[in-house]
């Protein structure tokens, strides 16, 4: 079955939705220029009411490293998630203190990429729009698939592209939150793949 990932969660609320139903991992987006986009106090609160059970992956773009370790080094986050160029030194540098990094890479580039996983994912990270899937080429390497999965989408996008993870957040969402309804669904509708 693939792994889970539930991003772009920004309430206390959310992360309630999570704890019930157990992704194995959420992330908080940390990019200024996202409506989804939390502070490093608010972040302490999620993190503090996340099951301690999941690991908080925190999602960059142009945020600089010092940054990021700051908030890896005071607990918030346990995984960083870059999007942004495939040669980011941000990567080595983060690996090197033993920090698990997931990067947004394109079917072309996957394989250039350093980080621990990829994330095969739109140009436009969290605007809900899919990736043609039955049209591009599956990265040669285990990786994580986003970029406008819905509940109504995702077993077919697993079919097609069998990843090792799925990451959702705008369509796990109604009128721009989080909706627990459409959360519920999209899990059951991972969990059940196998069993189609
Ligand atoms: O969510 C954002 O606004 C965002 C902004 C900048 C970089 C990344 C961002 N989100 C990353 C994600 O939420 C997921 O990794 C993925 O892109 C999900 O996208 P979608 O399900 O299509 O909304």
């Amino acid at each position: 079955m693939p792994r889970i990932k539930l991003c772009g969660l920004r309430r206390l609320v959310d992360i309630d939705y999570a704890n019930q139903v157990q992704p194995d991992l959420v992330g908080v987006v940390f990019a200024p220029e996202s409506f989804r986009a939390v502070t490093g106090d608010q972040a302490q609160r999620l993190r503090q009411r996340l099951d301690a059970k999941i690991p908080m992956v925190g999602v960059f773009t142009t945020t600089p490293l010092a940054r990021i370790m700051t908030l890896v080094q005071a607990g918030i986050i346990q995984q960083v998630q870059l999007h942004g160029p495939i040669n980011d030194d941000r990567v080595t540098a983060l690996q090197a203190a033993k920090i698990p990094v997931m990067q947004a890479v394109t079917p072309v580039n996957a394989t250039q990429s350093q980080a621990n996983t990829v994330l095969l994912d739109n140009v436009n990270p969290g605007s809900g729009q899919p990736l043609a899937w039955s049209a591009i080429a599956r990265p040669k390497r285990p990786f994580f698939l986003a970029g406008g999965l819905t509940p109504d989408n995702v077993t077919n996008a697993i079919q097609v592209l069998q990843p090792a993870g799925v990451d959702v957040s705008s369509g796990i969402e109604t009128a721009g939150v989080k909706d627990f309804k459409k959360i519920q669904v999209f899990m059951r509708s991972v969990r059940n793949v196998n069993n189609n």
